[in-house]
């Protein structure tokens, strides 16, 4: 006899799982966490490609279905799925033209708002003319069943076509069989993530740069000093600003080297450096989001996209090369590095000069404009929230002082600050939208999903639900504190700006030590204030706000 459990979330049926729908040779796999294998139903993996009266297919992890499921047992054809219909032959991708359009690929959070709207908890998008199949997910308790459900796979993110062809096309002689992590996929990226993963998620490795990430801050606020205006106005580019301190921070990270972007003459290699990352950053996002012209000839973005990898390829090249001198001239050449040795030394001690060198790219390509978008945001929000902006300067002036330096027992003591960053990032998560390529035909919300599908986890949509956090659109730092965690712990699968699982944020721990140090060394430095009027927030391709974003400095 069928039973149904109810959702623990919303209340509707989930899709029934019980002896008499599971196939010969099935095997039932418990979602770990135990709130969930007390609510959820058990992924299931079927050795047979078809079932009758349950989730089927064959090998596959089938995500059983949440809110928007059908309460019945029957499992719904691909085509089921709704959506925006396609057009014969211009499919979706129509929606995203000038004029026609009604789609804006820089508006995509309005887009997914009004898709959720219409259409409900998962929403086909298909017909999109060079791209594969897209279905997006609008629910927390599915993208839970879905995520855990790869644990046991290769998770295969769909991200970065034009990075892709560069690494293993254009670059191949280069990068080789071991290109990195961004846009590799399978055994490949398993080997390289393996290689770098321990040291770059290790906390004391992070701990080892609070000092040279404080410095950093420093010199940024040196910097804003003395680029505002009478009135204490950041310039109107002041994002390029951010930039400039994302890259030296990233530097010290991965190439152990003082770059001096902050500077006002940064020496040549480094003002080479500043404008390929800046051109990479002006172009991926043409490449990436629009339709892919690229592929058929080489436009002038393409060629000028090209360009700058290869420029961030030769420049940090040198640096590599460097670092690896100086570990061969050191007591450490012999491959045994001490407790305090950097991530790069630890990299070129256990590998190879081109492991780190690739690690260093990847930190590069990924990890500048998403911590520039998560500070520029915060710093906006700061400048918005006057009374939230007091509390967190009361708690950095009781842990700091006027001029303390930001120490790792210093962060810890903060956890208004971490608050902050939670609460800027679930508003406004700088990925708005994560993804997995299905690897094999999966049953999502009691849909068969086609392999090569693209699932997109809807994160900004569902971290500003109210199901999922209460006053969703007040910006209260205060819901992340402990005492509120432990009356009204979030859904753990509401607000995931780092991602999750075995292809999570890797510099998640680097991340937060750079905008931790920089936004407290700003706010002991700085009361914010904006006095203009207010900006939207867009898809650049990061999401965070956009307009000059001409923040008032005051002095404290
Ligand atoms: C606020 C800042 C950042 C945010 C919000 C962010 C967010 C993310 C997200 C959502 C992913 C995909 C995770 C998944 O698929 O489950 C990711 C992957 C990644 N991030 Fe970050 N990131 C940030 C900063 C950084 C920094 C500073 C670095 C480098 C030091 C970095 C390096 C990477 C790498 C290498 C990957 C690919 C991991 C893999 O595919 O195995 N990120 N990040």
């Amino acid at each position: 006899m069928a039973s149904l459990r109810p959702s623990w979330r919303c209340g509707r049926a989930l899709a029934p799982l019980t002896a008499s729908s599971t196939p010969p040779g099935t095997r039932t796999v418990w979602p770990r966490s135990s709130r969930t294998s007390a609510k959820a139903a058990p992924l299931r993996r079927h050795a047979s490609s078809s079932v009758a009266g349950g989730p089927l297919v064959g090998g596959v992890p089938v995500a059983p279905a949440a809110c928007s499921a059908p309460a019945d047992d029957a499992v719904r054809g691909y085509d089921e799925v709704p959506g925006p219909t396609p057009l014969p032959l211009l499919g979706n991708s129509w929606r995203f033209l000038p004029v026609v359009g009604n789609f804006r690929i820089q508006e995509m959070d309005r887009v997914c708002l009004g898709l959720r709207e219409r259409y409900g908890d998962i929403v086909r998008m298909s017909g999109l003319l060079g791209r594969p199949d897209m279905v997006f997910v609008f629910d927390a308790d599915l993208i839970e069943q879905v995520f855990r459900a790869e644990d046991a796979l290769l998770p295969v993110r769909p991200s970065m076509p034009s990075l892709d062809a560069f690494k293993h096309g254009i670059r191949k002689d280069f990068f080789g069989d071991l290109a990195g992590v961004i846009a590799v996929h399978g055994p490949r990226w398993l080997e390289f993530r393996t290689r770098v993963q321990q040291v770059m998620l290790q906390p004391r490795t992070a701990k080892l740069y609070v000092g040279a990430i404080q410095d950093t801050a420093e010199a940024f606020v040196r910097r804003l000093r003395r680029l505002r205006d009478a009135d204490g106005d950041a310039p109107a580019d002041f994002v390029n600003e951010i930039h400039r301190w994302s890259l030296e921070s990233i530097a010290r990270v991965a190439l152990d080297a003082r770059l001096g972007c902050l500077d006002d003459a940064p020496p040549a290699d480094t003002q080479a450096l500043i404008d390929a990352v800046n051109t990479f950053f002006m172009n991926v996002g043409v490449l990436e989001l629009k339709p892919p012209v690229w592929k058929l000839l080489p436009t002038p973005t393409w060629r000028a996209y090209i360009r700058a990898l290869d420029d961030i390829t030769n420049i940090t090249s040198g640096y590599i090369s460097r670092a690896l001198d100086a570990l061969r001239d050191s007591e450490q050449a012999d491959g045994e590095v001490g407790a305090d040795a950097s991530l790069l030394q630890r990299v070129l001690a256990g590998h190879d000069a081109r492991t780190a060198h690739i690690l260093a790219i990847d930190l590069f390509l990924v990890g500048i404009d998403t911590t520039s978008a998560a500070l520029a945001s915060a710093l906006y929000q700061l400048a918005l929230h006057p009374e939230q902006q007091e509390r967190l300067h009361g708690e950095v002036a009781a842990v700091l002082g006027r001029d303390g330096a930001v120490t790792a027992a210093a962060l810890e003591a903060m956890p208004y600050l971490r608050a902050v960053l939670k609460e800027v990032l679930r508003m406004y998560p700088v990925v708005i939208g994560n993804g997995r390529t299905l690897t094999e035909d999966t049953v999502i919300a009691n849909y068969r999903i086609p392999k090569g599908t693209q699932i997109i986890f809807q994160h900004y949509v569902i971290s500003n639900e109210e199901r999922y956090f209460p006053e969703a659109r007040r910006f209260r730092p205060e819901r992340w504190l402990r005492a509120e965690l432990a009356a009204r712990p979030p859904h753990p699968f509401a607000s995931l700006p780092f991602g999750f699982g075995r292809r999570m944020c890797i510099g998640r721990r680097f991340a937060e030590l750079e905008l931790h140090t920089v936004v407290a060394k700003m706010v002991q430095k700085f009361r914010l204030e904006y006095r203009h009027p207010p900006l939207p927030y867009r898809v650049h391709p990061m999401y965070m706000p956009h307009g000059p974003l001409r923040i008032t400095f005051h002095d404290r």
